[in-house]
This record gives structure tokens, sequence and C-alpha cells, in this order.
């Protein structure tokens, strides 16, 4: 029988486990916003529509030293993202915290990684091509908007308020373990392994006006997306093993038709 002290005591923890929970519950909306305002101004900031500092504004300075700038920006972002999306970063957060806020976490970090990047950002305001012809233009600009529109359908095809920490909070204010992640292969998975990172690639090369600064970043965006392809796909078999090798050898990466 337990006495009053253990009882007391008992519903002490309990309450410092609800607002554990709430905590986390708050912490994983509050990211999740963030990314959000993070991801709005992502396709201000790459077509230099809207927001007030674009990939082609912002302080000016020597073509040297914007490249630098630039690239140690778009590092810090790489290394960021491909890092905390490792297994044994996750294995490590564990020890530290709930896993329920790891993805919270990772996508906190990774919009304020993006958020440095748009504030800090160097033109280079060298034109490479600037398309006149306003069909093809038109064309462009629409092909932009179904990169960006394909980001985000995807996104939701895979499970979008998971990818993004929403549904592992949720679960766990309600006092459920988070579950893994599951493999899903549904609607453009079927055709595509990696219709997200093919989203970006089209997002970020279509554009009616390239300077050399989008186009630096353009280029080290898209060779960075086939690195994490990589390590993306070293993990997804490690995780899902067979299953995952079998889908890699029957769907191409990112165009139909070539594997
Ligand atoms: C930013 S998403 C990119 C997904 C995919 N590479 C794409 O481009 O559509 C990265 C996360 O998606 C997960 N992921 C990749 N392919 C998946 C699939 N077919 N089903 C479920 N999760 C997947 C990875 O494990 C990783 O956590």
């Amino acid at each position: 029988m337990s006495t009053a002290i253990e009882r007391e005591q008992g519903s002490h923890t309990a309450f410092a486990n609800f607002i554990g929970r709430t905590l986390a519950l708050c912490y994983g909306g509050v990211s999740y916003l963030i990314f959000l305002g993070t991801f709005l101004y992502a396709i201000g900031f790459v077509s230099g529509l809207i927001v007030p500092k674009t990939i082609d504004t912002g302080a000016k300075t020597s073509a040297l030293t914007a490249v630098c700038i630039n690239l140690a920006l778009l590092t810090l972002f790489a290394v960021q993202h491909s890092g905390m999306a490792r297994q044994g970063f996750k294995r490590l957060f564990a020890r530290f915290a709930s896993p329920a806020i790891e993805r919270s976490t990772y996508v906190l970090l990774a919009s304020l990684a993006l958020a440095l990047l748009f504030w800090q950002w160097r033109p280079i305001p060298a034109i490479v091509w600037d398309i006149e012809t306003s069909l093809l233009a038109n064309l462009a600009i629409g092909g932009m908007g179904l990169g960006w529109l394909i980001v985000l359908y995807s996104s939701f095809l895979i499970s979008h308020f998971e990818l993004f920490g929403l549904t592992q909070v949720v679960g766990h204010f309600a006092g459920r373990v988070v579950a893994p992640m599951k493999f899903k292969t549904p609607g453009l998975y079927r055709l595509i392994r990696h219709p997200i990172y093919l989203g970006f690639i089209i997002a970020f090369w279509s554009t009616p006006t390239m300077t050399a600064g989008h186009l630096l970043f353009a280029a080290v965006t898209t060779a960075y997306i086939f690195v994490g392809i990589y390590l993306e796909e070293r993990d997804l078999v490690a995780l899902f093993g067979d299953e995952y090798r079998r889908y890699r050898a029957r769907v191409a990466m990112l165009i139909p038709g070539i594997r």
C-alpha cells in the first residue's frame, strides 16, 4: 500500500512529466513555424520576389570576398544539415534529450543556418544569362514555381509533419512512444527516389536571369544534393536493408528512366 508521501511524490512526478511534454510540444510547434517562415523566405530569396533581401541583393564586396563568404555560409549549412541527419548523431542526441524533440531540433538549427545564409549572402551581380524572349522567361518562372510545388507536395507524400518534427512532439504529448519513420513509396516516389531534391534543383536553376551569385548557389547546392543522396541512401539501406536495395535497383534517382 502506498503512503501519503509516496502518493504526493507520484503526483509531483506526473506533473513534472506533463510540464516536460508540454514544453516539448511548444518547442516543436515553434520550430515548425520557424521552418515554415524560412521555407517561404527561401522562395523569395532565390526567385528575387517580395522579400527585402534576395540572392542578388546585399552588401557589395569584391567577387572573391563574396565567393569566400558565400561558400562559408553554404558549408555551415551543409555540415549542420548532413551531420545532424546521421544515425550516429541521433543516438548521441538521445543520450542527452528526449528523442521526441530530435527532429524539431534538427529543423530549428537547419532553419537558423539558412536564415544566416539569407542575411549574410553577398551578391555577385555579373550576368550569366538573361532570357529576353517573354515566352521563355515565363517558362523559366513557371519552372521555378513547379520546383517549389514538387518540394512541398513530395514532403506531404512521405509525411510532411513527421519530416518537420510535429508528429513526434504531438505523439510524445499524448503519451505515445516516438516510432521511427516508415519507408514509403507513394506517388512520385514510384517514379524517382528523390522528388524533394529534384524539386530543389529545378527551383534553383529555373530563372530568367542567372547572375554569378545565383549560379554559385545553384551549383554548390546541386553538388551538395548528390552528396546528401549518397549519405541518405547509405542510412536508408542500413535501416531498411533489402527493401531499399530493391527499390534503388528498380527506381531512378532523380530523372525517370535514368538510374
Ligand atoms: C529532406 S527528406 C528527402 C527525401 C527524399 N530524398 C526526396 O528527395 O524526396 C530526407 C528524409 O526523408 C527520409 N526518406 C527518404 N526517402 C524516403 C522514403 N521513400 N520513405 C520515407 N522516408 C524517406 C530520409 O530518411 C530523411 O530522413
